[in-house]
Formats: structure tokens, C-alpha cells, sequence
């Protein structure tokens, strides 16, 4: 019913629900709360977000709420197609600045798991994407940060094909991480 992979930073999930398929289209259930508890997943989501992205190489990230407003995401794609990122910001981690990238599409029907912790962007691969992720935390434009999508210390590969991505003004004036610094520890996030 749910498929789950993990990826090399093992926090961070790949999910697939089923769908069933018959000559009108499919039908699958995008989220069960018991299917996700009897997985192991008990994040209570607190809110639905959604966006639209007009240009291909729209880049929305990297971001993160700090604490006690940090938020788990479950990210999925609605139109078109995204590389979605988590980068492990947990000062302290074994994986500390390392980051995992997965295609996510409508196509595909899968979805990413973004823990506390993480910071999270999305480059979208097509025109008028549209994604649609659950938070496990309300919006708080205080505690809302952004990081550099291009930081040196993450060296993520991108696959916008030496395209500008297109960015936000905030996004565009991001500091790197060592200039802002994590608020986020292995230590408090495991307690
Ligand atoms: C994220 C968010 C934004 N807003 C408002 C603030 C602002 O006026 C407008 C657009 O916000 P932003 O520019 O921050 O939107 P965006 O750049 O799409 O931000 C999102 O990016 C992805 C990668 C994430 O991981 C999300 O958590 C969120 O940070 O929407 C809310 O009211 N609630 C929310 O939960």
C-alpha cells in the first residue's frame, strides 16, 4: 500500500502509495495516517502548503524554520517535476552537510521526507509545477530562514543544466550556513 525507500542519509524517506489504475485514471491515497504509523512515521501534520512555480529552474530554497517552530515535511509533486534536496543542518550529525536529491513527479507519484533538522529546496524541471507538501508546524515568519542554494559547504549538483534558476529575492540574499549557523543539534533533536 505504501512503498518506502530509504536514502543514504537514513532520516530522510522516499514514499510511493499505490495507485490504482483503471480507464479513468487512478486513484491512490496520498496520505493514511495508520498506514504511515504501522511504517513507523507518527510526525502530526499541522498544515498543508502549496505553490506554483511558472518557469522551469524556479528554485525555492534552502529553508528551514528554526526551533520550536521547526517542521518535518512531506513533499509531493501535483504538475510537472521538481529535484527536490534535504541537506542534514544537525550539528553534531555523521551526516552533517551532506544532502539527498530525488525527481519527484506527478508522473512518478512519489514523495520525499524531510525531517527536523534538514534544510529543504526544490528545483523545478518543467513550466507551471505545482507542489504540494504537509508541515508538522505552523508557518512563523520569525523563525523562517533561508540558506545559499549554491553553498560551497553542501556542493550540491543541481540539475538545472547551467541554467540561472530563477529565485526569490530572499533566496537570492541568503547567507551561507557558516555565515548564519545551524540552530539545529543531533543532541536536542533526539530528545
Ligand atoms: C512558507 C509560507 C509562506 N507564507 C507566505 C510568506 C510570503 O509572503 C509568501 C511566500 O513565502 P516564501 O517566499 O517563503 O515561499 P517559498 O519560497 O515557496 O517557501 C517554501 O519553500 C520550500 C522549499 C519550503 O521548504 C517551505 O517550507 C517554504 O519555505 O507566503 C505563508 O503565509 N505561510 C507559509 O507557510
Amino acid at each position: 500500500m505504501l512503498e518506502i525507500r530509504p536514502t543514504a542519509i537514513p532520516e530522510v524517506l522516499e514514499l510511493e502509495p499505490r495507485r490504482f489504475s483503471d480507464p479513468r485514471g487512478f486513484f491512490g491515497e496520498t496520505f493514511n495516517r495508520d498506514r504511515f504509523r504501522e511504517a513507523g512515521i507518527t510526525i502530526d501534520w499541522m498544515q498543508d502548503n502549496q505553490s506554483l512555480s511558472r518557469e522551469p529552474f524556479t528554485l525555492r530554497g534552502l529553508h528551514f524554520q528554526a526551533p520550536p517552530f521547526a517542521q518535518d515535511k512531506l513533499v509531493r509533486v501535483l504538475k510537472g517535476r521538481v529535484f527536490d534536496v534535504a541537506v542534514d543542518i544537525r550539528e553534531g550529525s555523521a551526516s552533517f552537510g551532506q544532502w539527498v536529491g530525488r525527481e519527484l513527479s506527478a508522473e512518478a507519484f512519489n514523495q520525499l521526507l524531510v525531517p527536523k533538522g534538514f534544510a529543504h529546496g526544490f528545483l523545478t524541471l518543467e513550466a507551471d509545477t505545482e507542489v504540494l507538501y504537509k508541515v508538522s508546524a505552523p508557518y512563523s515568519r520569525e523563525h523562517d530562514r533561508s540558506i545559499r542554494w549554491d553553498d560551497p559547504a553542501f556542493a550540491i549538483d543541481w540539475p538545472n543544466g547551467g541554467n540561472a534558476p530563477v529565485l526569490s529575492d530572499k533566496d537570492s540574499e541568503a547567507p551561507t550556513l557558516a555565515e548564519a549557523g545551524s540552530p539545529f543539534s543531533i543532541g536536542d533533536l533526539q530528545t
